[in-house]
């Protein structure tokens, strides 16, 4: 459920998307704020100016949550962002411990205005004999179930 507070959050990271887009960025805004909703940590896009395809605000802000947050602090942050993120930031989110997110448009309806947005190149392998052999190092790592 989305409250007031939680579209005040939103509306500032959806000015920090604008904001970026007039300073030539790309038009993505995020900020991290803990329970009370306090503003711990704001990002935007800088993948273009940085020359670096993980410079997405979601991703900076999950970085910095694992780095500078104990993971029960971590766990009562929400993210607040402009549009769902990707995969990519989905990924070091869930790893930073980032405990809730709140995003304005999804995915869908970026890809509606952006059609390269979202698009994953990938395909599973589906025989039997990779499966095991994929397994062997990660249970080799984690041992077995
Ligand atoms: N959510 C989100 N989607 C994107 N698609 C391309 N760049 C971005 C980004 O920084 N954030």
């Amino acid at each position: 459920m989305i409250t007031a507070a939680d579209e005040t959050l939103l509306r500032r990271a959806i000015d920090i998307a604008a904001a970026a887009v007039a300073g030539g960025d790309a038009p993505y805004g995020s900020l991290l704020a803990g329970p009370d909703g306090t503003v711990l940590a704001e990002a935007h896009n800088t993948v273009r100016r940085d020359n670096d395809i993980s410079a997405h605000p979601e991703l900076k802000l999950a970085r910095w949550a694992a780095r500078e947050l104990d993971a029960e602090t971590a766990a009562r942050t929400t993210l607040y962002t402009s549009c769902q993120p990707c995969g990519m930031c989905g990924g070091g989110i869930v790893r930073s411990g980032i405990g809730r997110v709140v995003y304005a448009l999804s995915t869908e309806q970026l890809m509606e205005l952006n059609p390269q947005s979202g698009e994953w190149p990938a395909v599973a392998q589906e025989g039997p004999a990779l499966l095991e052999e994929a397994r062997t190092p990660i249970e080799a790592y984690y041992g077995p179930r």
